[in-house]
């Protein structure tokens, strides 16, 4: 189902870059989750995910902070933008609505969408749903730009940040 949806958006796909260590999408970072993430339309992304058993809460259930680290990612990715000009946010809060369980072991669809933007400060959203579209967790982000000094551009290319392709 994913694949097929997939099919239908590569004209828009764009992907967005990875790091090297990041948690949620260091390509070099053993233990994180690697997620290859793709702007699908202007501030809307989305990536797949299947949690491994080493992530569970109760069995067969993804951990909550597992949960909320993604739905943190993903809102805040959504405003990124220009991958030459990333918008880089810092999360200052996240709401995290836990409706149903999330499955290991299954395929996850996980999308992001910006929300409001006001001045240095701008809402996301996050969704992880399951194959059959249901939606099974969300979060709201308040996201503050970082400051550019803590994060010049120069830097990003000794952090690994680039596109990497598929
Ligand atoms: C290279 C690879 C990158 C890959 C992407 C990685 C994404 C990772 C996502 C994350 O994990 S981010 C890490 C977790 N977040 C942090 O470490 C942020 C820690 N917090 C901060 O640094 C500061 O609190 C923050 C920059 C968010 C805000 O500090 P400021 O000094 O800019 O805020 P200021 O004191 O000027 O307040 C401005 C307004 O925001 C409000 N505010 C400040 N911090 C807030 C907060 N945390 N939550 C809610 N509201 C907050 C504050 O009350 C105020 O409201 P009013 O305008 O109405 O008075």
């Amino acid at each position: 189902m994913f694949q097929e949806r997939k099919t239908a958006m590569t004209a828009k796909r764009l992907k967005q870059p990875n790091s090297r260590h990041c948690f949620v999408c260091g390509v070099e970072n053993p233990v994180g989750l690697q997620l290859k993430i793709y702007q699908i339309e202007e501030g809307v992304i989305e990536t797949t995910y299947t949690a491994p058993e080493h992530f569970q809460g109760y069995p067969g259930v993804l951990h909550g902070g597992i949960i909320a680290t993604l739905l943190d990612e993903i809102s805040g990715r959504a405003h990124m933008g220009d991958p030459s000009q990333p918008r880089f946010m810092y999360t200052g809060k996240l709401e995290v609505i836990y409706r149903r369980n999330v499955p290991i072991g299954q395929p996850l669809r996980i999308v992001g969408k910006k929300l409001e933007n006001r001045g240095r400060a701008a809402q996301g959203w996050a969704g992880i749903y399951d194959e059959k579209g249901n939606l099974l967790a969300e979060g709201t982000t308040l996201l503050f730009d970082i400051p550019p000094h803590l994060l010049p551009l120069k830097d990003l290319e000794e952090l690994g940040w680039k596109v990497y392709p598929d």
